[in-house]
């Protein structure tokens, strides 16, 4: 027997869709105020493909980070309809769907948008999706960079004066000077946000972000053949051929959802389908942050600082400055720390005894709790320590994925959770050096607002706000990318006007829950200035330690992996 679900109609409801590194997350939400009715998530089953190629088992070289473009529309077939059923709403009062992805995860495809990877190439790991944090380009794109400004290229100042390993430009020449056969029948080579888009609607497009961001997409143009020519004779196309396509801005419509997409996700064929968009800057409307000067850092696995501001300035280290990269009619700056929540889980992973596993058990926590718990009374600087959050490399504000962890002050007596603490204490010196460019850049940042599984830390959020000197705000949502995307998506079917006013009606933020003590800040400040020591000796300085280390590894691995 068919049960037919309650329905509350006459209301009209859009869905949400965040495309996260390990997971995708779908929200039902009502289009009159934002309330989020029911939500799913799926993992996927292939999860980060760091280690051996799933088709061959051949292993991956290291710094290599792919996904499986099924694992993404299994999101689709899986979290969307089971979000519909938890939110008990009628499919047919379902009036648009927007996507957000993790960014720059970047795939080549054929000219009708099919993943080389599933198209006879799966044996060829250049074939595969590049996850945002495949860091293999790092020589690609030193040379980007130091091309750019000995041709001073006028767009590279508005990427903080370098573009990241994990954008667009370098993974691409990694892919043309490292398997050209695969390279040379690559048609499209397209953002993940924008090829779920297809997926969709069917037809192709492209949006501003990522386009902006990741794209090096300024004032009309991508950069010019000449210069890409440059970098390598077969590249001087790579713009016009593989990239050109007019731009959506975010929160308007890009197609209609098709019938096969229909029976897919459950959804009624031909609602609105938004512009694709990036997880952090569509995080913003969830959390009322799009107004100038209130910084949102979305903080999970990684972090992403996005804030807008009224002018235009170069801030040296950030990712990217975009004319409405997140809302339409405001300069849209963007930075990052490619591993927050990761180096924890590393942590966690590495260094803690058995006896602590099974604490946590019978206490009915999980490691993060306990660790969290035994430390949150210590008083700062208690542990002697201090540590570098580059474990993942630097993204902001130094831009090199070569550089690596450090955590000075060990002894025999230094306990997990010390480390614990004193890796959580390092996030937040790192996201301050960021926070800190903004400003002295000329970009005015009023208030910080979180987001993000790590926003139920308590400790960490209150280390923040005394690391920052500044009160933290929380966005309400435990959803805030897929709140993001509903959002947009009931600007995109017409709902609203503009994004602006859908996020003042449909977004949430509980406005300074933590303030910064004087006492515990004053502190901090003590241990920044070691922490800047360090960040000023590995990261600046002319010792290439980290570089050195780097090189070792890869040669010693090389070596070993071509003999067996
Ligand atoms: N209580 C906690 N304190 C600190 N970090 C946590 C805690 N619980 C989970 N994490 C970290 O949060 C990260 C996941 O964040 P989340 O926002 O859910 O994911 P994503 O960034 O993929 O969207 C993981 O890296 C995990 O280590
Ligand atoms: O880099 C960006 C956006 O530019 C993020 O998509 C990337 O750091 C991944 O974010 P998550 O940590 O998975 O939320």
């Amino acid at each position: 027997m068919t049960v037919t679900p309650p329905t509350r109609d006459p209301e009209s409801y859009v869905v949400g869709v965040d495309f996260g590194t390990l997971s995708g997350r779908a929200v039902v939400v009502r289009v009159r105020d934002g309330e989020e009715l029911g939500s799913a998530v799926h993992e996927y089953p292939h999860g980060v493909i760091d280690r051996v190629l799933p088709t061959t088992g051949a292993p991956l070289p290291p710094d290599w980070a792919l996904q499986h473009p099924e694992d993404w529309r299994e999101v689709l077939r899986t979290a969307v309809p089971a979000a519909l059923a938890a939110a008990s709403v009628d499919p047919a009062a379902v009036v648009g769907i927007a996507t957000d992805f993790t960014a720059c995860t970047v795939l080549p495809v054929r000219g009708d948008g099919t993943p080389l990877a599933e198209s006879g190439l799966g044996d060829r790991p250049h074939a595969w999706p590049k996850l945002w944090k495949h860091h293999a380009a790092q020589g690609q794109a030193d040379r980007i960079n130091h091309l750019a400004h000995a041709r001073a290229e006028k767009w590279i100042s508005r990427y903080g004066g370098r573009i990241s390993a994990e954008w667009q430009y370098a993974k691409a020449l990694q892919v043309l000077e490292e398997d050209p056969d695969t390279y040379a029948v690559t048609e499209r080579w397209i953002e993940a946000a924008d090829w779920i888009v297809w997926q969709l609607t069917g037809v192709e497009t492209r949006n501003t972000c990522t386009a902006g961001y990741k794209g090096i997409h300024q004032d009309g143009h991508y950069p010019s053949e000449d210069y890409l020519g440059a970098l390598h004779p077969g590249f001087a196309d790579f713009a016009r051929t593989r990239l050109e396509h007019p731009l959506s801005p975010l929160g308007s419509r890009a197609g209609s959802l098709t019938a096969e997409a229909a029976a897919r996700t459950g959804l009624p064929e031909g609602i609105a389908v938004a512009a694709g968009n990036v997880d952090a800057h569509v995080a913003a409307a969830a959390a009322q942050a799009v107004e100038n000067g209130r910084l949102l850092a979305v903080m999970g696995t990684s972090t992403c600082h996005v804030v807008n501001g009224a002018a235009l300035a170069d801030v040296p280290g950030i990712c990217g400055v975009v004319d409405g990269g997140i809302v339409e009619g405001a300069y849209g700056y963007e930075a990052g720390q490619s591993a927050v929540g990761d180096i924890f889980a590393w942590w966690l992973g590495q260094g803690v005894p058995a006896g602590y596993a099974a604490e946590a058990e019978a206490a009915g926590e999980d490691l993060h709790q306990l660790l969290t718990r035994k430390i949150a009374d210590q008083p700062v600087g208690g542990h002697g320590l201090v540590a570098l959050d580059w474990m993942n490399g630097n993204r902001s504000t130094l831009v090199d994925h070569h550089l690596s962890g450090v955590v000075v002050g060990l002894t025999l007596a230094t306990r997990p959770e010390e480390i614990y603490r004193a890796l959580l204490e390092a996030t937040a010196f790192g996201t301050r050096t960021i926070v800190d460019a903004l400003e002295q850049g000329g970009v005015p940042v009023h208030e910080f607002i979180v987001t993000g599984g790590l926003k139920k830390n308590a400790l960490l959020m209150q280390i923040y706000a005394d690391v920052l000197r500044r009160p933290v705000s929380l966005a309400v949502s435990a959803q805030g990318p897929a709140l993001g995307s509903a959002i947009h998506a009931a600007v995109a079917a017409g709902a609203y006007p503009d994004v602006r006013t859908a996020a003042s009606a449909m977004g949430r933020v509980d406005r300074a829950v933590y303030r910064p003590d004087p006492a515990r800040a004053d502190a901090y400040d003590a241990l920044y200035a070691e922490y800047r020591l360090l960040h000023d000796h590995f990261g600046t300085g002319p010792d290439r330690q980290m570089h050195r280390l780097r090189a070792i590894r890869n040669h010693a691995l090389t070596a070993h992996n071509s003999e067996v």
